[in-house]
């Protein structure tokens, strides 16, 4: 999917809620136990309630690869049942030495057909390059995680220098410290393009998103850490919704796991329903305000 077509999802909809499917063998409702396909048949009962109240999903690789060569084929099943209007993330945060890379992107792109693959960038150019050459394929790099740990390392200080040195470094920035996160992201922006190139910034981040969204105005942010993580959906979206949307705000267990009966997939739908809800007038929002 390109960045037009992503776009008219978005607007037609606005809506930019992205589904986590990160679906834990242990998790699942007891009447599915039995099942010898018992991974699809939950991601698929909650695809066909929650369609119509997103526009993406997102398969957290973790959980599949954790149950070996029956959750491969779950994913598989899974990736190819998301309708086609439907933005498909791989989030498997890969990223190796050249010729590794180049088959972590034909996994992903080639034998699965994602849109999109998250990339962890701390090997660098030769690292990112792969996933960034295929048309119409996007690669979503780590810019501020939202986890606790992003403190270890992405907000380190990397440089301290003049505002004005800065600011023409990093448009938008008007502080005096570089974090090791600015830089990353300002590298980034450079080998791709706003067309194939997405970032992560976490939702718990709220403050410094709006410093990344005057920084980067095309690009699009995939935003997760809303439910669960404690994020605040209207605080992401007024940070950096626009009136094209450029964000993709990610929930995966609060609303995959509303439910533990046999009612879950209705549960997930109810919820589903209010983020959209919460979205449409968050999106009018925005609209008004550019
Ligand atoms: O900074 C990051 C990057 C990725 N994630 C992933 O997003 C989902 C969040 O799940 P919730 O259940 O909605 O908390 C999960 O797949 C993470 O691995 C993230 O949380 N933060």
């Amino acid at each position: 999917m390109n960045r037009q077509e992503l776009i008219q999802q978005v607007k037609g909809k606005k809506n930019y809620l992205c589904i986590g499917l990160d679906t834990d063998i242990n998790k699942l409702p007891k009447h599915l136990h039995a099942s010898e396909q018992a991974v699809f048949e939950f991601n698929k009962a909650i695809i066909d309630a929650t369609k119509d109240f997103c526009v993406s999903y997102k398969i957290n690789t973790a959980f599949y690869e954790a149950m070996g060569i029956k959750g491969w084929e779950a994913l598989e099943q899974t990736v190819d049942y998301i309708p086609a209007t439907h933005f498909k993330i791989a989030d498997a945060k890969r990223g190796d030495i050249g010729n590794t890379s180049a088959q972590y992107a034909k996994t992903f792109f080639e034998v699965y057909n994602f849109d999109a693959v998250t990339v962890a960038p701390y090997m660098g150019e030769d690292s990112v390059r792969p996933f960034l050459e295929y048309e119409n394929k996007w690669t979503i790099v780590l810019g501020l995680t939202s986890n606790k740990g992003s403190e270890d390392f992405q907000q380190l200080v990397v440089r301290t220098e003049s505002e004005e040195f800065l600011s023409e470094l990093t448009p938008g920035h008007h502080h005096k410290q570089q974090y090791l996160y600015e830089k990353v992201m300002q590298q980034m922006a450079g080998w791709g393009t706003p067309e194939n190139l997405m970032f992560v910034v976490g939702a718990t981040k709220a403050e410094q998103l709006q410093q990344i969204r005057k920084a980067y105005p095309e690009h699009f942010f995939l935003v997760p850490g809303v439910g669960s993580q404690g994020g605040s959906l209207a605080e992401v979206s007024r940070a950096a919704l626009h009136a094209d949307g450029g964000l993709l705000v990610n929930v995966s267990r609060a609303i995959i796991y509303a439910g533990t009966g046999e009612r879950f997939a209705e549960d997930a739908k109810t919820i589903a329903e209010q983020y959209h809800d919460e979205m449409n007038s968050l999106f009018e929002e925005a609209s008004l305000a550019s």
